[in-house]
Formats: C-alpha cells, sequence, structure tokens
C-alpha cells in the first residue's frame, strides 16, 4: 500500500516536469517476478469475426489490471482467454504452471427460483471444508450471512458473496469480471476497498473488469483500454489530484477510485461504435487511431519524440513494421 502511495506521489511530482517521460516509465515497470499469466499477440476469433485481437498484458503476483471498454469491446473475452475459459485463436497465452484461479463470472448460470444459502452457494461446484467457509466469508464481511438465502441479498451483498466463493480456494489470481455491477456508489467504495484489502492480504493478482471507461480503482496499476484491440494502456490517476470530484464524493472516494485518462483520439460510443475526432462514426477503431500511445523521448530530456506501436506486426496500421522490436512483447518502434 505505501509502496503505491509512493508511485502515485512520484508520478504527481512528475507530472508538473517531465510527465511524458515520467509516466513511459511508471507505464512499463520491469517485472522481475514470474508473471501469473502473459499474453502476447492474443486474438480470439468466432462465427468468422474477431473478437478481440492483438492482446497483448501480463499480470505479476500482486498487481492490479483492470479492463475497460465499451459492452462488446472483448473485456470478458480477454480475461476468458487469459485463463484459458476460451481458447486463443492466436497468440499465446502463458500461465504459471499450477496456476490458481478464483473467477467471479458476470453472469451466474443458477436457478434462482431454488432455494439457495450463502454457504451452499460456496460449495456448489466443488467442496470447501466448513473453517475455509468461514474464513471466506468473514473476511468478505458477511459470515453473519451464512444461512440467508441469495435471492434475498442485496446488490452489494451478492457480489461479497461471489468474492467469498472466488478467494476460498487461496487463488493466485483472482478474475473480477464487473465486480460492482448493480452496487451503489458507497457499495462501489466499500467492495473496490475489500478487494484492495484481499490484494494487501493474500498477494494475489487480480484481473479487474470494469463497466465505467473513466473511473478505476485507484490502486489499479495497468489499465488497459479494449475495443477489438487495446486502444491504450497506462496508469490511472488518483482521484484526490481532482478537488471538484473530491468535494463531491468525499475523502474515501479519493482513495479508492481514480481517473483513467485515454490516449487515443477517438470515443468509443455507448453502443460500442467509434466516433473519431473528425465527427465521423465507424463501427471500429481505425488504423491509425488510437494505435501509438506510449511516447518515449529519444536520447534524454528534450530530444524529439519516439512512438511505440501496441500491436503485433498484422494490426493493418500501415506503418513500417521492418524497426527492431522493442522488448520481448513484439512492440515495434516505428521508424
Ligand atoms: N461465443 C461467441 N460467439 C460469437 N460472438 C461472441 C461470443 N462470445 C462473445 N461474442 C461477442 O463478442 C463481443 C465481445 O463480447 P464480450 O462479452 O467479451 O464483451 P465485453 O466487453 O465483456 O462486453 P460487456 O461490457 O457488454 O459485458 C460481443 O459482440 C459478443 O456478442
Amino acid at each position: 500500500m505505501l509502496l503505491h502511495q509512493l508511485r502515485y506521489a512520484i508520478t504527481c511530482a512528475i507530472s508538473g516536469g517531465n510527465r511524458l517521460f515520467g509516466k513511459m516509465m511508471l507505464q512499463t515497470p520491469t517485472k522481475t517476478v514470474q508473471p501469473l499469466v502473459s499474453l502476447a499477440g492474443v486474438g480470439v476469433r468466432r462465427q468468422g469475426r474477431w473478437l478481440v485481437r492483438g492482446v497483448e498484458f501480463s499480470i505479476a503476483p500482486g498487481e492490479i489490471v483492470t479492463l475497460i471498454g465499451p459492452n462488446g469491446s472483448g473485456k470478458s473475452t480477454t480475461a476468458k482467454a487469459a485463463i484459458g475459459v476460451l481458447k486463443a485463436d492466436e497468440g499465446t497465452v502463458e500461465r504459471k504452471a499450477g496456476l490458481k484461479v478464483g473467477y467471479v463470472p458476470q453472469k451466474l448460470a443458477v436457478d434462482w427460483t431454488m432455494p439457495l444459502t450463502v454457504d451452499r452457494l460456496m460449495t456448489l461446484t466443488s467442496p470447501l471444508k466448513g473453517a475455509e467457509i468461514d474464513a471466506a466469508l468473514e473476511a468478505t464481511g458477511i459470515r453473519h450471512l451464512a444461512r440467508a438465502e441469495v435471492q434475498h441479498l442485496s446488490g452489494g451483498e451478492f457480489q461479497r458473496a461471489l468474492l467469498a466463493r472466488a478467494i476460498a480456494r487461496k487463488p493466485d489470481l483472482l478474475v473480477l469480471d464487473e465486480p460492482v455491477q448493480g452496487v451503489d456508489f458507497s457499495g462501489e467504495i466499500a467492495l473496490y476497498d475489500l478487494i484492495k484489502t484481499i490484494r494487501n492480504t493474500t498477494g494475489c493478482g487480480i484481473l479487474l473488469i470494469s463497466h465505467d471507461l473513466h473511473v478505476v480503482m485507484a490502486e489499479t496499476d495497468t489499465v488497459i483500454c479494449l475495443n477489438g484491440h487495446v486502444c491504450c494502456r497506462g496508469t490511472p490517476e488518483i482521484v484526490s489530484q481532482s478537488p471538484e470530484y473530491l468535494k463531491l464524493f468525499g475523502a474515501r472516494a479519493g482513495q479508492t477510485l481514480a481517473f483513467y485518462n485515454h490516449n487515443h483520439d477517438h470515443t468509443h460510443l455507448p453502443d460500442g461504435r467509434v466516433q473519431h475526432a473528425d465527427g465521423s462514426i465507424t463501427d471500429d477503431c481505425r488504423p491509425d487511431d488510437g494505435h501509438h500511445v506510449e511516447i518515449l523521448p529519444t536520447g534524454g530530456k528534450a530530444g524529439p519524440m519516439r512512438i511505440v506501436h501496441t500491436h503485433g506486426p498484422n494490426c493493418g496500421c500501415d506503418h513500417d513494421h521492418s524497426a527492431a522490436p522493442v522488448g520481448s512483447k513484439g512492440e515495434r518502434r516505428d521508424a
């Protein structure tokens, strides 16, 4: 937690001077530990259509990665490909040997007409010891609801029950598909606080899917904006930088939520289409939209900017891909 606060303090300090360079350094931290999962050039194709393509990211223990994007942009598809629920049709997904995943899907296939208690929900798909159930319900603050019927839970209590179910088997990686859906604003803050506590106490990695395009959990290390491909990625900026936001929602929101500033010049419309800088609207991003998102200064302080390409070699962006790759993730530096 202190490390994260320090990171944000550094971000703020740098932003007054060499903002872009500071961001670049913070966006691409050197990961020395083995990632829990690593995606490179991942594409998923169904019924003759690419649902996502060129997706690259990795999650280390203790790291929080948040996927954002409009409805239908491929967030759930990407998460499922990451944990192996869906098979990628191109690219590679590497998972740490023996990786234990706790997955909270967006939708649960449960017959809600049947009575179901919270402790029964915990063991629906595989057995757990009584002590494990108690510990998970305690950790998520709903031990008193163990005998309650799931149908009668509030939105926030239900999400806590799903979280309890996911953490009970002590996963290395927690995948949460819209964990704050159906929860009011203060409930959202409380849930994000809980997720942060789970990460801090267990050290698990977290892949979070958020329905919000602009506000994410402040502890997020990397935000990835998807719309069939990675539009942009970066760190969130802490909400406490914005006095207006704090005035509106209070100091606790500032510690828990953060703005994400997009780095592409198009807007995702609620129906998934894309509005471009010239006002035109298309079904998808154009090749020259939003690909060039991480900007590196060359040769020190005042040198010209160079642009790092975030796609794989077949992304169709019309740029020269013959230059030497940057790093090991298939990124290409444009000439
Ligand atoms: N098995 C499938 N076959 C065909 N199309 C699919 C399949 N699964 C998902 N899709 C389509 O792929 C696109 C991406 O779906 P996905 O659920 O990943 O999006 P999402 O970003 O999570 O959306 P939302 O925010 O609405 O939950 C959607 O247009 C969806 O209809």
